[in-house]
């Protein structure tokens, strides 16, 4: 059953979503088979402009599969994903993702890797030289324009994805667990940096991750994910207004939310176990 939900109790007093400017990514009827296997079917979502929307699910459940329909990289069986009412077919401008492993080139150093999106989508040279100097600043790499991958640990390395996905200037931003491969402290200070980042150039963005935590205090909506094949189980409305800080962590609110997306997975992770025994 799909159901939209403000999860357990009301949004607290003062909590105001982000100001939306309509719907950007419209997910309808979606489907995705590989032979026999049905990884989701029947998917609707709508993500409206500037606004965070967090994925979980248990681990197969199709949250990459999911985003690389956004993305255009995956073909639907069934349904349909729009960007701002354009069917996606393809690799779509606008549209920008985050890997687990950060997906740098390894042979181009942080300039160009960071200049890649531009460059393929033909930026006149000038725009090229302004605009990359820039995300670089943002994501707190200044200084490490000449290095390559290899030489940057993994939190500098997801810097410079995030610059890339970011110097394009997409109206879409797609995440996929782009933390799970970084240590906890630095972890904790990308995502507050990717709020930070976020709250002076809204955008809308889809965040995959195991972390219940994570996608809570991330998200301004949480879809949870379950079954086989896979369908929405619940979407819960966060309700904790932007800017999020550590304080947030501590909040009944953000308790309250995570121990209620904690609940709907345990459902899932006991009955798999049950499958197994
Ligand atoms: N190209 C493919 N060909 C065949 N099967 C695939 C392909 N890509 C994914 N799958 C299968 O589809 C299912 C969903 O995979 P997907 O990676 O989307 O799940 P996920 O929820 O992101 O998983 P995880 O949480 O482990 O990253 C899995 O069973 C996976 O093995």
């Amino acid at each position: 059953m799909t159901r939209s939900t403000t999860g357990p109790g009301a949004a607290p007093e003062g909590a105001a979503p982000p100001p939306a400017t309509g719907p950007r990514v419209v997910v309808s009827g979606a489907g995705v088979r590989y032979g026999d296997l049905t990884v989701f079917d029947g998917i609707d979502l709508t993500i409206q402009d500037r606004e965070i929307v967090s994925i979980v699910g248990p681990s197969g459940c199709g949250k990459t599969t999911l985003l690389r329909s956004v993305d255009g990289l995956t073909r639907l069986n069934s349904g349909s994903v729009t960007i701002d009412g354009r069917p996606v077919e393809g690799p779509t401008p606008g549209v920008s993702m985050v890997f687990q492993h950060f997906g740098l080139f390894p042979w181009k150093n942080v300039y160009n890797n960071v200049a890649y999106g531009l460059k393929l989508a033909k930026a006149p040279k000038e725009r090229i030289a302004e605009v990359v100097p820039e995300y670089i600043d943002m994501v707190g790499l200044a200084g490490f324009e000449k290095s390559y991958p290899h030489q940057l640990s993994g939190g500098m390395q997801q810097r410079a994805g995030l610059a890339r996905a970011l110097a394009v200037e997409p109206q879409v931003l797609l995440m996929d667990e782009p933390f799970s491969a970084i240590d906890a402290q630095t972890r904790e200070v990308l995502q507050f940096e990717l709020l930070r980042i976020w709250e002076t150039r809204p955008i809308a963005m889809m965040f995959v991750t195991h972390s219940i935590e994570e996608a809570v205090l991330m998200g301004d909506r949480v879809v949870v994910l379950k079954g086989r094949p896979s369908h929405i189980h619940e979407v819960i409305d966060v309700g904790i207004p932007h800017p999020r800080t550590r304080a947030t962590l501590k909040s009944a609110r953000f308790q309250e939310v995570t121990a209620h997306v904690w609940d709907l997975l345990m459902q899932d992770v006991i009955a798999a176990e049950r499958e197994v025994g």
